[in-house]
């Protein structure tokens, strides 16, 4: 259900999007993803973030709609991405008095981004600032790196409301049914999981904070057991694993290595692994793997050999870990090769530029199709991996 119900003074404005192909040409987005906006009306009224070009005109009509013929005095942008700024020009024309409230950073982007002068109008805040616009007042914190470096969260003190930007944000449009942490925890570990440190840094400074709803940037306002999304956070950007369980990932040419791949979550279950999930690097959502990756403690890696290399799925499947800061796991390694087998030397090297991994010391090595021998080698190797 779409609940978009802020405060009396304080309205949503965003807009749905349903029919984007992909999130930052990169993530499908089964149930779409919600551009929010916010308005503030006060003495004076500050629009909170503009929306995606994509739904420009149904939020300036919803901002309209919002202001009964007010005009809007500030315009706070915390964070110059496209699907959240792009109308930054739009609404400083429209409004030809209004000023632009962001940071040193925010205001060098918008003149990479924009063609207008915005000297005369532009209220450059730092950490600790505060805008008053009557009885509500914004004070603003700087979150470099959540995920770009210009990024600042708003906290409105009379109705303890945080603008977080796109922390807490979430893929689905708002009428999506769906479990919350599922589409959050893909969406955190994708987009803003390299910068774990940056977010532990956040949540220090929030906690000093009394937050009685968070307004995020995508997905849903969250109004209720607010410890269980900052909880969820907390583990996320810590690298910590969330739940007790093994990812098996399998990047296949011709089928046999997914047979290993199969088989090996039938003996993880038989061993009794608490959970265990399987993807297919060459069909399944990387971005999901990715979240499954970091969801659980263990993982294994199945792969067949490839021009002296490793299957290039399983390549792009390390790369994205490695640029995410993929840490504190125990990983096991399944190879095959037809001639010359390398895919667990290839996987190893680059598992071991990652920080607090360890690697089981048996690897299986499958010659084109599995035996029995191989079966025994990873009944084995799952013992090692469960700590049996
Ligand atoms: C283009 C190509 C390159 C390959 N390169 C290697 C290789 O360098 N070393 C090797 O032992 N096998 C190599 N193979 C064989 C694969 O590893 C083979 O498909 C695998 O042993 C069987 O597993 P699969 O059924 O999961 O693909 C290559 C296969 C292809 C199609």
């Amino acid at each position: 259900m779409k609940d978009v119900t802020i405060t009396d003074n304080i309205l949503y404005i965003g807009a749905d999007d349903k029919d984007l192909d992909l999130f930052e040409s990169q993530y499908i987005i089964p149930n779409g993803v919600s551009y929010n906006s916010y308005v503030i009306l006060d003495e004076k009224v500050a629009v909170m973030d503009t929306v995606d070009a994509r739904r420009k005109e149904e939020w300036l009509n919803n901002l309209e709609q919002a202001l009964s013929g007010r005009r809007v005095d500030y315009l706070v942008v915390s964070h110059m991405e496209p699907d959240h700024a792009a109308n930054v020009q739009v609404l400083a024309e429209k409004y030809p008095d209004m000023k632009v409230v962001g940071n040193a950073k925010t205001f060098q982007m918008i003149q990479q981004f924009f063609d207008m002068d915005l000297t005369e109008r532009s209220v450059v805040v730092k950490e600790g600032d505060v805008l008053s616009l009557g009885t509500h007042e914004l004070t603003f914190v700087m979150a470099p790196m959540v995920h770009w470096p210009e990024v600042m969260v708003s906290y409105e003190k009379s109705e303890k409301i945080l603008f977080s930007a796109d922390g807490f944000g979430k893929f689905g449009a708002l009428d999506a049914e769906e479990d919350w942490a599922c589409e959050a925890r893909r969406y955190y570990f994708n987009i803003v999981g390299k910068y774990g440190p940056q977010v532990q840094a956040l949540l220090k400074k929030a906690a000093n904070l009394d937050i009685a709803m968070i307004c995020p940037l995508h997905g849903p306002i969250l109004k209720e057991n607010l410890e269980y999304y900052i909880g969820k956070y907390n583990t996320w950007s810590s690298y910590e694993p969330e739940d007790e369980g093994v990812l098996v990932a399998y990047a296949s040419i011709h089928g046999n290595t997914k047979k290993a791949a199969i088989k090996m979550k039938e003996i993880l279950e038989a061993k009794g692994a608490k959970k265990v999930a399987i993807t297919d690097l060459s069909r399944d959502d990387m971005a999901e793997a990715i979240e499954d990756a970091f969801r659980y403690d263990k993982m294994v890696l199945a792969a067949a050999s490839y021009d002296g290399g490793v299957f290039p799925c399983m390549e792009d499947f390390l790369h994205h870990l490695k640029s995410k800061n993929f840490q504190k796991r125990t990983v096991a390694l399944i190879e095959n090769g037809t001639w010359a087998p390398v895919a667990a030397r290839t996987m190893k090297v680059v598992l071991e530029q990652m920080k607090e991994i360890t690697l089981c010391d048996q690897v299986v090595s499958i010659k084109s199709v599995m035996k029995e021998a191989n079966v025994a080698e990873m009944e084995a190797l799952a013992e090692e991996l469960l700590g049996k």
